[in-house]
């Protein structure tokens, strides 16, 4: 993996050389810190131990038992389920992966009617146990399975915390169970257990996914001139800190596009704290070269692009053509184009004095994803070092937690009795 700071030099917000070599001594020190709070497995520090830490033989041992499935249905929701989600979307396998993170019955009863029940595991997800959405849809699940006739005792698996809902049904009913790996947040937890099990049961090599993360780990260092996760990190935070409040991370491959998803929560929930903190748009290119990029381009100066992409692509052939004008598309090819508007969209932002970061993987497989998550987690924890933001905790999501939870019946929370008090200013339709 690499990073090229280069088009976000002397753009409108902006670096300067003499910025980043500033800067670079705010890393060494920061690199220090988090060195020292991985070697004491720190909360939340320990996340960027993980690709060393984490054991896939247990995890191949909980998932072996299952015999080849059709299809994988992995219920969580946040960290809980986006990092399984971006590496099982990325990755092609004749076992599909499916994701339960939200409560839509429409989608919920879809999905439900279109499983093969009997030859689907299901991968239930949750660090504390007690998460609403998870819970519930377990419980529907569950409950579709026993209607069908099919014993959802052989058919799921557990990965959570040493107590709750989920510790206690997997001790219940005997069910294989994982752990949530201790003191990381859920939004770090990627290259662990949580991350990797729906992925080992499509059977794709998720010892490589950890090797890549690995090879993420050997690339930290005191420098951002010789880390490409800290280049990242000290780059989007110091333009943050010049105004560009906003990163529209928008990735030039559809594989990637779940990656952008991922990202968004870790890093919206690490950073976004004490009035601070760099909002993450999603994008992907080249199809919004055609919506978003108006904005980006012409609209405030108050943003910057992470333009991601793989070098090596699969190759599409475009026929020749004597349609007018569009002759130059015969014999060229899909990867050519798309890396022909990788390149344009990078040059046009430029141009337009925006700042732009260019991340580029060999390709999209097991190892490079393993150092793309590792990286953009080490990057988000650089961030808060330099940003002093209390980047593992994320107090602000539990207000909403306990007025939902009010709202039925579940607990005498303040928070529900103020949703009653909502100022009305109708307009209505005819
Ligand atoms: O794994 P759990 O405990 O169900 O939490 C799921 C998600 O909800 C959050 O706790 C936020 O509510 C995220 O940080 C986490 O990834």
């Amino acid at each position: 993996m690499h990073v090229d700071l280069g088009n976000a030099v002397e753009t409108t917000p902006g670096l300067t050389d003499e910025t980043l070599e500033r800067l670079d001594d705010r890393v060494a020190d920061a690199h220090d810190r988090i060195a020292a709070g991985m070697a004491d497995e720190e909360f939340g520090y320990a996340a960027l131990n993980l690709p060393a830490a984490t054991d896939a033989d247990a995890i191949r041992e909980a998932t072996d038992r299952f015999d080849r499935p059709e299809a994988v249905l992995t219920v969580g929701i946040g960290g809980s389920a986006l990092g399984a989600a971006t590496i099982a979307n990325a990755l092609e396998s004749d076992v599909d992966a499916h994701f339960l993170d939200n409560v839509d019955p429409d989608a919920v009863a879809a999905l439900l009617d279109d499983l093969p029940l009997a030859d689907t595991v299901v991968n239930v997800v949750s660090k504390s146990g007690t998460t609403a959405e998870t819970l519930a849809n377990f419980l529907v699940v569950r409950e579709a399975m026993t209607e069908a006739g099919v014993d959802w005792t052989e058919r799921t698996l557990v990965t959570t915390g040493e107590e709750g809902n989920l510790r206690a049904l997997a001790d219940a009913h005997d069910l294989p169970a994982l752990d949530v790996p201790d003191g990381v947040p859920g939004r770090f937890t990627a290259l662990s257990t949580v991350g990797l099990v729906a992925p080992a049961l499509q059977g794709h090599d998720i010892e490589a996914v950890l090797a890549g993360g690995r090879d993420g780990m050997a690339d930290l260092s005191g420098s951002l001139f010789e880390s490409p996760a800290y280049a990242y990190g000290a780059a989007t935070y110091a333009l943050a800190e010049r105004g560009a409040l906003t990163n529209a991370v928008m990735p030039y491959a559809e594989s990637l596009e779940t990656f952008a998803e991922w990202f968004a929560q870790l890093w919206a929930e690490s950073l976004g704290k004490d009035g601070l903190g760099q909002t993450p748009a999603r994008a992907l290119g080249a199809t919004d070269q055609h919506s978003q990029l108006q904005l980006y381009r012409a609209g405030p100066s108050d943003k910057l692009v992470s333009l991601i992409r793989p070098t090596e692509r699969a190759e599409t052939a475009i026929p020749e053509t004597d349609l007018d004008g569009l002759a130059y598309l015969g014999g060229s090819s899909l990867g050519d184009l798309l890396d022909a508007e990788f390149e344009a969209t990078e040059a046009s932002l430029a141009a337009a004095d925006v700042p732009n970061l260019r991340v580029e993987i060999d390709r999209v497989d097991e190892r490079s994803l393993g150092e793309l998550l590792y990286a953009m987690e080490a990057a988000c924890v650089l961030y808060g070092e330099l940003a002093s933001v209390s980047t593992f905790t994320q107090p602000a999501v539990e207000w909403g937690k306990k007025a939902a939870r009010g709202l039925l019946g579940g607990g005498d929370f303040a928070e529900a009795d103020a949703v009653a008090d909502k100022r009305e200013l109708r307009v209505d339709g005819s």
